[in-house]
């Protein structure tokens, strides 16, 4: 079981949604300290606002625009600095909009800000650089578990996110840096995230067919927040994890696993 009691964390897009409700989680389970980052100025203040009136002194709040790497350098040394030493980081922030004027910036939210501090992470953890070790949360999604034909490009930048995760895990990885890597993927979960469906497709036309053809499902924001908590005390290094519908935590590694094992039977 790993401990969250003196544990410092950072999380991305912490500001609101389900991110802010790992960070209040997290406190209430004993973490030292949280840095939120978030590109949510005012409601990232307010809210660092009402944590530290329950846990004095606890939280912290960072500007940054997790796609922008300029953002992401200047934030994570003051993350450092302020917390002293980064024991946990969940990369949680992430868009949903396949619209023409948006994917790209999705794509550099979902994926590339969350490589880019996956690797500054594990820079500053690494016990074989001086580090004290530590865990990084990779948040993906369902939507990288489904064909979602209304947002591939979401979908894509989800099943990177698992990828990325898993490959980097591999053993040696965990022994060599005593970091651990996790990838949690949410179902449908009730956020804004999940609000003006049809604005965020790659076409909005074929999206009202199909939402209107899909029975739609969301699940409280507490299980997804639980389903994380579990992970975080119990997952292995490269483990992949499912929170649907209310349900607790599942891993669900070994189907990943399965699957490549059938893969390299013909490649
Ligand atoms: N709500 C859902 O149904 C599901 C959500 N997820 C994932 O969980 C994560 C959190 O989602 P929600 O809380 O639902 O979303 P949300 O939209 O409610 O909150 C997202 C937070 O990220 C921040 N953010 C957005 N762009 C940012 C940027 N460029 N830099 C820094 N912060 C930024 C926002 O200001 C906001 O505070 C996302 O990665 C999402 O893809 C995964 C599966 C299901
Ligand atoms: C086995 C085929 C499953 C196909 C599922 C699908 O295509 C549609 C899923 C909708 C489901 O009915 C409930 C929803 O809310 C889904 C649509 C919303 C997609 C946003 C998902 C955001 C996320 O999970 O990251």
């Amino acid at each position: 079981m790993w401990d969250i009691k003196g544990k410092t964390f950072l999380i991305t897009g912490g500001a609101s949604g389900l991110g802010a409700q790992y960070a209040k989680t997290f406190l209430q389970l004993g973490a030292k300290k949280v840095a939120i980052l978030d590109v949510a100025e005012s409601v990232g203040v307010s809210f660092v606002t009402s944590l530290n009136e329950t846990y004095p002194g606890k939280a912290v709040f960072i500007k940054c625009d997790v796609g922008n790497e300029d953002d992401i350098k200047g934030a994570f040394q003051k993350a450092l600095n302020d917390l002293q030493r980064l024991d946990v980081i969940i990369n949680n922030a992430g868009i949903m909009s396949d619209s023409p004027d948006l994917w790209r910036k999705s794509c550099e939210v979902n994926w590339q800000g969350l490589v880019s501090f996956t690797m500054k992470g594990v820079e500053s953890m690494r016990i074989d650089e001086g580090g004290a070790g530590g865990t990084i949360i990779n948040i993906a999604s369902t939507a990288a578990l489904f064909k979602l034909p209304t947002m591939p490009v979401y979908c894509g930048s989800k099943l990177a996110v698992i990828h990325f995760s898993q490959s980097l895990a591999e053993p040696p990885f965990f022994e060599r840096t005593g970091v651990r890597i996790l990838t949690m993927c949410p179902g449908p979960t009730d956020t804004p995230l999940l609000h003006n469906l049809l604005d965020r497709a790659i076409d909005k036309k074929y999206a009202e067919e199909f939402y209107a053809a899909v029975p739609t499902y969301t699940q409280e924001v507490e299980s997804a927040v639980n389903a994380v908590v579990k992970m975080y005390q119990e997952g292995d290094c490269g483990s992949i994890w499912l929170s649907v519908k209310n349900k607790p935590a599942q891993d669900i590694t070994d189907m990943f696993r399965n699957f490549y094992i059938e893969l390299a039977k013909v490649i």
